[in-house]
C-alpha cells in the first residue's frame, strides 16, 4: 500500500497496553515510515485517530526475530524504547500468525527482547539491562560513577532523582503521595533542564510497600500517559537499586499494573502486563 503522506490512505490498527495508546501501522510490505507530520496528525486526538504513540510493523533484522518495530512519539519524535508498545506489538504478530511460537523475539531500535506469551492476553518481555552510566542515560556532567540520587535546582527549589537508560532515557522523582505529585510541572521542567540533552520521561513514584509501587510518568514527546512500560522498568530498578523494594514488584499505573522483576544487576529486567485491540481503521488523508 503507498504512504499515506503522498496522498493515499493507510490501513492501522489502534491497540492500547495498560492505557498506553498505539496506532499500529504494518510496512512490511514496501510502504515508507510515516514522517513526523503524519505521526503528529495520526497522533491528534481532536483530528486524527488519537494516540500517544506510532508503532511500525518491519522485517526482522536479526536471524531469530519474527518482526523489527520502531516508535514514534505523539509530536513526531523517534524514541528507541516502547514497554507497553513491545506488548502491542507482540500481541500484533501472534494475531498474524508471525510469531515464532510462544517464545519468540522482537527486534527494537534498542535492541532484540525475548517474548512470553502469557495467559489471558498478557505478554512478557526481557527488556534488556538497566543502564545507570549518566553519560549513557544520557545525564550530563554527572561523570561516570552511578549514583542513586542526584540534585538538581529547578525553580529555586532542589529537586532528588533517579536515573537510568532503558534504551531511552528516564529520570525518576520519589514522592510521599502520587495523587499530589507536581507532575505537569516538575514532568516539563526538568525535561528541558540541560542535565538531559536529549530530554527525559519522568517518573514519580511512591512505595506502597516492598512488592509494589504507584508510578505516573510525565513521558518525553507526548506529555502525562496512563502507562510507560520502560518508565516502570526503569523506576523498578532505580528502586531495587537503593533497596526500596524487592526484584519482584507491581507497579501501578494510573491506566493498568504491570509485573516487573529484575533478578540480579547483570539479567535483563521483565515487564509482564496486558495488550489489547482496539479497532483497525483507515487512515484517509
Ligand atoms: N510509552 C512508552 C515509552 C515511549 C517512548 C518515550 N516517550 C521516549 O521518548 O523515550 C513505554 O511504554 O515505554
Amino acid at each position: 500500500m503507498p504512504h499515506a503522506a503522498g496522498g493515499r490512505s493507510l490501513r492501522f490498527t489502534k491497540m492500547h497496553g495498560a492505557g498506553n495508546d498505539f496506532v499500529v501501522v504494518d510496512l512490511r510490505h514496501g510502504q515508507a515510515a510515516p514522517d513526523a507530520a503524519l505521526c503528529r496528525a495520526l497522533a491528534d486526538r481532536h483530528t486524527g485517530v488519537g494516540c500517544d504513540q506510532i508503532l511500525t510493523i518491519e522485517a526482522p533484522r536479526s536471524a531469530n526475530a519474527s518482526a523489527s518495530y520502531r516508535i514514534w512519539n505523539a509530536d513526531g519524535s523517534q524514541a528507541q524504547q516502547c514497554g507497553n508498545g513491545a506488548r502491542c506489538v507482540a500481541a500484533w504478530v501472534v494475531r498474524d500468525g508471525t510469531a515464532r511460537g510462544p517464545r519468540f523475539e522482537l527486534d527494537s531500535p534498542a535492541g532484540t527482547h525475548a517474548v512470553d506469551v502469557l495467559p489471558d492476553a498478557r505478554y512478557r518481555i526481557a527488556m534488556g539491562v538497566p543502564d545507570f552510566v549518566p553519560s549513557h542515560v544520557p545525564l550530563a556532567q554527572q561523570g561516570e560513577q552511578p549514583r542513586d540520587a542526584y540534585d538538581i535546582e529547578i525553580d529555586g527549589q532542589t529537586l532528588h532523582f533517579g536515573a537510568a537508560s532503558m534504551g531511552n532515557p528516564h529520570a525518576l522523582i520519589e514522592v510521599d503521595d502520587i495523587a499530589t505529585a507536581r507532575v505537569g510541572v516538575q514532568g516539563p521542567a526538568l525535561q528541558r533542564s540541560r542535565a538531559f540533552p536529549e530530554s527525559v520521561n519522568v517518573g514519580f513514584a511512591q512505595v506502597e510497600s516492598r512488592d509494589r509501587i504507584r508510578l505516573r510518568v510525565y513521558e518525553r514527546g507526548v506529555g502525562e500517559t496512563l502507562a510507560c512500560g520502560s518508565g516502570a522498568c526503569a523506576a523498578a530498578a532505580i528502586l531495587m537499586r537503593r533497596g526500596r523494594v524487592d526484584r519482584d514488584i507491581v507497579v501501578a499505573l494510573p491506566g493498568g499494573e504491570l509485573s516487573i522483576a529484575w533478578p540480579d544487576d547483570a539479567s535483563p529486567i521483565t515487564m509482564a502486563g496486558p495488550a489489547a485491540f482496539v479497532f483497525e481503521g483507515e487512515w484517509l488523508p
